[in-house]
């Protein structure tokens, strides 16, 4: 279990991660989302004792990272690929980290099989693809078959068969209890891939729930009319009609309407009964990665001056935050649809959607038997899974070498996000780890921040 409470991180004037408090659970994968700059990584950092919380603390086991008994082999983490030492070869990395830790070789060669680099083990990794150090800093990650694992963007440069890798690999681990935490900024992905989901915008919490209830509270069925291209008046009638009637319209880019709050057989009926033909009535669903995008959209620090979304919001004045997005409710000015209707459910969809039925069965990586996910073949072995603990831990896996990027202008999150913010855990009295937890956890808000 990682859990942070009231976490904040100030880099100078800039707020990069603001009263933070949640939960990670294990036996469950958790997507950490949130658009670029929204302090994914410095959460990380934080959780892993690279950085330190300007105020707040954040436990795992009841323990603050650098107080816990032999770390390395309870935690692993992936949270710059790039962190390697390239004149080294990808087994020589790993033997060295092992090393360390009094990890046996044979462990290297198990890790290394099980990201599928056994081929290329004794090439050095300066030479290796984006997709090759991804799965490099995985094996860093699974060395010390810890408990308790974090990935940065461990899809990153990966290829369609690596990504389904990864995410197999992720709910295998997550089934064997084992708390996983991804951070993405992709919804679709952690949609396929996560059980629970804790988002962030600038810095600040929006939703920490299950992908099921995330689901339901943010996807809306609409429909989806067209009237002959030829004809505008009669969309303009149309529109009016299923205005006056209840319905919420909106325009689409292609000239369609998209109508939410009447079902199907209505928008028919109205439409018949102004004399309106149409070209096309179709139900749909909202996809998540929209819904996500609703969510976030007032809480993203760079956006393309020509980003579509950009030219349909309105301008804030200077120095004006634009407000934190509330789940389900969008935001003026934005294209998604307005949450569904009160007791809405219009169209009898069913519930299925991109995320409705388990990913393909997986496979492993190469020359191994792949860990299983959920509902994956049934009775597969997972090779990480390291029967006899070694004796000692392996070295925590290096943060990212680089600077992050400056920051933007200055800003202060303003007051905490409302609404779906679930299970905001109170401060514990003490420590919610049954196996290895002290009877506090440390909160330690006044250390310095990090020489970086
Ligand atoms: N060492 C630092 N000094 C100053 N600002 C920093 C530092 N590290 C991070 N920041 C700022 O804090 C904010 C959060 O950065 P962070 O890297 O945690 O975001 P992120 O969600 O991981 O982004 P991305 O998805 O792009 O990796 C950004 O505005 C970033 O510029």
């Amino acid at each position: 279990m990682i859990e942070a409470v009231g976490l904040t991180k100030r880099y100078g004037d800039k707020t990069a991660v603001y009263n933070l408090s949640f939960r990670v659970r294990p036996g469950a994968v958790t997507g950490f989302l949130g658009p670029n700059g929204s302090g994914k990584s410095t959460t990380m950092r934080m959780i892993l004792g690279l950085d330190n919380p300007t105020s707040g603390a954040v436990t795992i086991g009841g323990y603050p990272y650098r107080k816990l008994p032999n770390a390395p082999r309870q935690v692993g983490a992936l949270l710059d690929a790039k962190a390697v030492h390239g004149g080294r070869s990808a087994r020589n990395h790993l033997l060295s980290l092992a090393q360390l830790s009094g990890i046996p070789a044979r462990r290297v060669d198990e890790v290394l099989g099980v990201v599928g680099l056994q081929d290329v083990a004794r090439k050095r990794s300066k030479g290796f693809s984006l997709g090759m150090g991804q799965r490099l800093g995985i094996a860093a990650a699974l060395l010390g078959d810890p408990q308790v694992l974090l990935f940065d963007e461990p899809v990153n440069g990966l290829d369609p068969e690596g990504i389904l890798w990864v995410r197999n690999l992720m709910k295998a681990l997550a089934a064997e209890g084992r708390t996983v935490f991804v951070s993405s900024h992709l919804m679709s992905e952690m949609a396929l891939t996560a059980d629970h989901l804790i988002v962030i915008g600038r810095g600040q919490l929006l939703a920490d729930m299950s992908v099921t209830d995330f689901i339901s509270a943010n996807s809306a069925d609409f429909a989806r009319v067209r009237t002959p291209d030829t004809e505008p008046q009669l969309r303009e009638k149309l529109s009016s009609a299923l205005t006056e009637a209840g319905g919420h319209v909106l325009p689409e880019q292609d000239g369609a309407l998209r109508v939410t709050g009447l079902p199907l057989p209505r928008i028919s009926d109205l439409a018949h009964e102004s004399g309106v033909r149409l070209w096309e009535l179709s139900p749909h669903q909202a996809s998540l990665e929209e819904a996500y995008m609703r969510m976030t959209q007032g809480a993203v620090d760079y956006r393309s001056t020509i980003d579509q979304k950009a030219g349909l919001q309105q301008p804030l004045p200077p120095g004006v935050q634009p407000p934190v997005p509330v789940p389900g409710q969008g935001q003026p000015g934005w294209y998604a649809p307005p949450p569904p209707q009160q007791g809405g459910q219009p169209f009898g969809m069913p519930p299925a959607g991109p995320y409705g039925g388990a990913p393909a069965a997986g496979y492993g990586a190469p020359g191994t038997a792949a860990g299983t996910a959920p509902g994956g073949p049934a009775g597969a072995a997972n090779p990480y899974a390291q029967p006899g603990a070694p004796a000692q831990a392996p070295a925590p896996v290096q943060p990212a070498g680089q600077a992050p990027q400056a920051p933007a202008a200055g800003q202060a999150p303003q007051s905490p996000p409302p609404a779906l913010v679930k299970a905001a855990p109170p401060a514990p009295a003490t420590s919610p780890a049954a196996d290895a937890a002290p009877a506090s956890a440390p909160a330690d808000p006044t250390q310095p921040e990090d020489a970086r």
